[in-house]
């Protein structure tokens, strides 16, 4: 027993000072014993499988590959099964890719795909790549493999640039940051399908929608920045156009944050999360309160990349949540140009949507005037606003089939005039409305039953 483990003491110690691997296998798979040849990196990156590959760090190959070549052939030395090896005093370049195609106990590699899970292979990696699942152009793809080697490689006191024959990686603030989980996240989609939905969505626009989705647009474009609010009662087809506008930014390769007011509402943004929580707004924000942002972390890393923000529900949130984020985004985006500091959102494109006549801020105990107060149009940011409407119910016009159309289209159109202020009378500043008649339930026993009947009854 103690033999055993001396040995395998001494196993793991050859290991870890293994300076490069001894042995490797041959295109057959069998061929331990040869030793590895040197080839350029062109010959690999050139093959037809290598867009398909998600880039695996030299450990993951190493590990990947030790532990299946083990389960294969469990007879051969610990040390035959390393097939990579990076050494902190002297690495090789013919070591620093591994070479696919001719090591067939890197598993299978139909498997490690850009979509799929090296990180299921390779537990040493999961923290690392479960998040490197952005679809990649086949230059993007070897320039961050590139990347990462260079990284490895600073890790041990050298470069790239130290072996001649190598090519070396672009870094550059324009770059993906592959590092930042944040970004990563955000750039997961898959940019195909996401193009296809685009056109399906985009041909489907009602001509008022077409000309809020063109301004916007427009305005992400051309990258000056612009602050918008989407105007429109329920079923006018807000959502649709958020919809829209992310597919065609996010299929782009570009980012779109979505964040809502409350969370029931971010549920229906693809990618959708709570203002607080996306832009970490204080929970008693102030007049002077700013999010809690730090330059240079990859939050503002992630805000400096996106191309637009959606804001759904804003209404119900109180003005200084805007103004916090307003303060912030000038606060991080001035190190991009000094000019955003004087720019609304630090020359952002924002845009904002709901209806005012939904929900408004929760003043405990207050009145009237606190609430209205409070509401995004009493803020100086609303000066700025570029109110777009969207006037048409597309929900009601889908359901011509219902045969409560009309009832629901008057029962709309009451509500609407209720919120506009079209009717009731004001007695003594309360105003008063007179609900008619068949919206009543009278003379029940069970009036919750009844509502209950009613409602499952037209909707
Ligand atoms: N141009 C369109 N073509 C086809 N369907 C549409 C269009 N616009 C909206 N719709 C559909 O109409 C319905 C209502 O749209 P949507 O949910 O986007 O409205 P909304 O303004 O966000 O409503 P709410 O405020 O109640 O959430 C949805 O089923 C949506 O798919």
């Amino acid at each position: 027993m103690e033999e055993e483990k001396k040995l395998a003491r001494n196993n793991r110690i050859n290991i870890r000072k293994q300076k490069r691997p001894k042995v490797c296998s041959d295109k057959n798979g069998d061929g331990f014993g040869k030793e590895k040849k040197t080839q350029p990196l062109a010959d690999i990156t050139n093959r037809q499988h290598f867009p398909r590959l998600n880039y695996t760090p030299l450990e993951s190959c190493a590990h990947a590959s030790s532990s299946q070549s083990q389960a294969q052939y469990p007879n051969l030395p610990t040390q035959q099964h390393l097939q990579f090896g990076l050494s902190t005093s002297n690495v090789q370049t013919n070591f620093l890719l591994p070479d696919l195609n001719e090591i067939p106990l890197l598993p299978e590699l139909d498997d490690v795909n850009i979509d799929g899970d090296v990180a299921e292979i390779n537990d040493a990696t999961e923290d690392e790549d479960d998040y490197e699942e952005a679809e990649l152009t086949n230059d993007e793809l070897k320039n961050r493999c590139l990347q990462k080697l260079e990284n490895l490689l600073k890790g041990c006191g050298r470069t790239l640039y130290d072996f001649p024959t190598m090519p070396t990686p672009v870094f550059n603030e324009e770059e993906v940051d592959n590092t930042n989980r944040l970004i990563c996240e955000e750039l997961r989609y898959n940019r195909c399908s996401l193009s296809k939905e685009h056109e399906q969505l985009l041909v489907k626009l009602t001509s008022e929608q077409k000309l809020v989705y063109d301004r916007i647009i427009k305005s992400v474009n051309e990258d000056k920045g612009g602050f918008f609010f989407l105007y429109g009662h329920g079923g006018t087809g807000k959502t649709f156009i958020w919809r829209t506008l992310s597919s065609a930014i996010r299929c782009k390769g570009d980012i779109v944050l979505t964040v809502a007011s409350s969370g029931i509402a971010s549920l229906l943004l693809l990618g959708g999360r709570t203002s607080h929580s996306r832009f970490a707004i204080p929970l008693n924000a102030t007049e002077d309160s700013t999010c809690n942002i730090k330059q240079g972390t990859p939050l503002s890393k992630l805000i400096v990349k996106t191309k637009l923000i959606i804001w759904d529900e804003a209404p119900m949130m109180h003005r200084y949540c805007f103004e916090a984020l307003d303060r912030t985004l000038r606060d991080i985006l001035r190190f991009k140009d000094a000019s955003n500091l004087d720019r609304l959102f630090g020359g952002k494109t924002v845009v904002l949507g709901g209806d005012f006549r939904q929900i408004l801020p929760v003043i405990p105990k207050g009145t009237r005037q606190d609430i209205v107060n409070v509401t995004l149009n009493s803020s100086y940011l609303w000066n700025h606003c570029q109110v777009l409407k969207l006037t048409k119910n597309i929900r009601l016009e889908r359901n011509q089939v219902d045969s409560h159309l009309n009832d629901l289209r008057q029962f709309s159109d009451w509500i609407l005039a209720i919120g506009d202020g079209m009717i009731g009378n004001s007695v003594d500043g309360i105003d008063k409305v007179h609900i008619p008649d068949d919206l009543i339930i009278n003379n029940c026993d069970d009036p919750i039953c009844r509502l209950w009947k009613v409602h499952i009854r037209i909707f």
